[in-house]
């Protein structure tokens, strides 16, 4: 068939974390296995713990042993990390602050990419109007993933009694603003070459030097629309007419917000892939959503997401656009085939386990 034959072994390091990480990632890898022998792709995956079942096993959610696979390796495919088990730790070692946020940093994985389209068979699934649904959307939400309030200084608690106070600081350098609002000019020249910049500079010091850093940057990029959204009016503008966006480009919390409300008005959580890119090719790949601990071990949470952002780690870190879009399309046609996971059946559709999905997109994958 004329596929590209690859001749280095990828290595992944493989995190699948807790909750539902395991069992979503299982599929993910399912799909891959495939894409590897259909597509020449030669793929080393190495597991490692992370998160929850790391403090668990090791005492701490990101061992060294885990960072050395993640550094060893080209990709990371991550689950996900979290759960009601290691809530009563102190803050700066649960799962998510202890595991994420540094891989986050450490790799400087400051470019998220989640994009949300809707798949017209699933149209019915969004919980917006049809008249408003239309033919579906397709929206980027581009995350500035490494600054901004998850990682500016200082944070801290301090007191006791009513004079205790907590505190955290949303900070933005110009250079950190620049290289996020460059990819997402990039990216929109890409697809239908309009930014929407989502901030707060009506109250937010910080937000007020995004949006003069976005409008310089712009210049650049003249055949790219640029328009302003304080992020309390793009709530209700997405639910109003998500037509009106493209590129959604997002500093750190805005963009977790947005996501969750973007993947939801696509039908599910449990759809909305994500890359987290940094300067080389190397990339960190996770569903939006996290370790859904109201449905782990239950054999039901739907494996797309995870699936798809394999299919992102094809595209952006392994640059096999033709693996890639033919897991992309596998996961489309078995969305219009039916098959249906509990959280995007609707009515009288019979939910498919997380398995028979993921086995359903793989043999689709083979039979491309
Ligand atoms: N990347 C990550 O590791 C990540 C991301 C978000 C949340 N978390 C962590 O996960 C834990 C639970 O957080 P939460 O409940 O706020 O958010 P969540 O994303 O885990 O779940 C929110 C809701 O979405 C549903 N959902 C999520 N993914 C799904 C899927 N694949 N299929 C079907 N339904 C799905 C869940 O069942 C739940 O009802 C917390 O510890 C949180 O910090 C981790
Ligand atoms: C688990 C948490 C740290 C994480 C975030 O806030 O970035 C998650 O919500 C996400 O969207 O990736
Ligand atoms: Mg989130």
């Amino acid at each position: 068939m004329g596929r590209k034959v690859e001749r280095m072994e990828k290595k992944i390091a493989v995190l699948a974390g807790d909750g539902i990480g395991p069992e979503v990632m299982a599929e993910a890898i399912k799909v891959l296995k495939v894409v590897e022998k259909e597509f020449g792709i030669a793929m080393a995956f190495e597991e490692a713990d992370v998160g929850g079942c790391a403090i668990d096993k090791h005492g701490h959610a990101l061992p060294e042993k885990t960072l050395d696979v993640c550094r060893q390796s080209d990709a990371i495919l991550f689950g996900s990390v979290g759960g009601p088990k290691w809530e009563s730790l102190p803050p700066e070692q649960q799962p998510e602050r202890a595991a994420l946020l540094p891989l986050r940093k450490i790799f400087d994985l400051f470019c998220n990419l989640r994009p949300a389209r809707v798949y017209s068979a699933l149209a019915s699934a969004s919980p917006l109007r049809p008249d408003i649904v239309g033919d579906g959307f397709d929206i980027l939400c581009l995350r500035e993933l490494a600054g901004g309030i998850y990682f500016g200084q200082p944070k801290g608690r301090e007191g006791t009694g009513p004079k205790e106070r907590a505190y955290d600081t949303m900070v933005y350098h110009r250079w950190e603003i620049q290289r996020i609002a460059r990819k997402a000019f990039e990216i929109a020249r890409t697809r239908r070459k309009k930014v929407t910049s989502i901030d707060k500079a009506n109250v937010l010091t910080s937000m007020v030097l995004w949006r003069e850093v976005v409008v310089e940057m712009a210049r650049d990029y003249p055949d790219v629309t640029l328009n302003h959204m304080y992020v309390d009016n793009a709530t209700m503008q997405l639910m109003r007419d998500p037509h009106q966006f493209d590129v959604l480009l997002c500093g750190n919390m805005f963009g977790d917000i947005l996501s969750d409300q973007c993947a939801m008005l696509t039908g599910s959580l449990g759809l909305l892939p994500s890359a987290s890119l940094g300067a080389s090719d190397f990339g960190l790949y996770e569903p939006a959503g996290g370790s859904a601990p109201d449905i782990a071990g239950q054999g039901i949470a739907n494996p797309i997401a995870q699936i798809l952002s394999a299919a992102l780690m094809l595209r952006h870190s392994f640059h096999r656009e033709d693996a890639a879009s033919a897991v992309e399309r596998a996961v489309a046609e078995t969305i219009e085939a039916g098959l249906r996971t509990a959280d995007i059946a609707r009515g009288a559709q019979r939910p498919v386990s997380t398995t028979a999905m993921g086995d359903a997109i793989a043999e689709r994958v083979r039979r491309s």
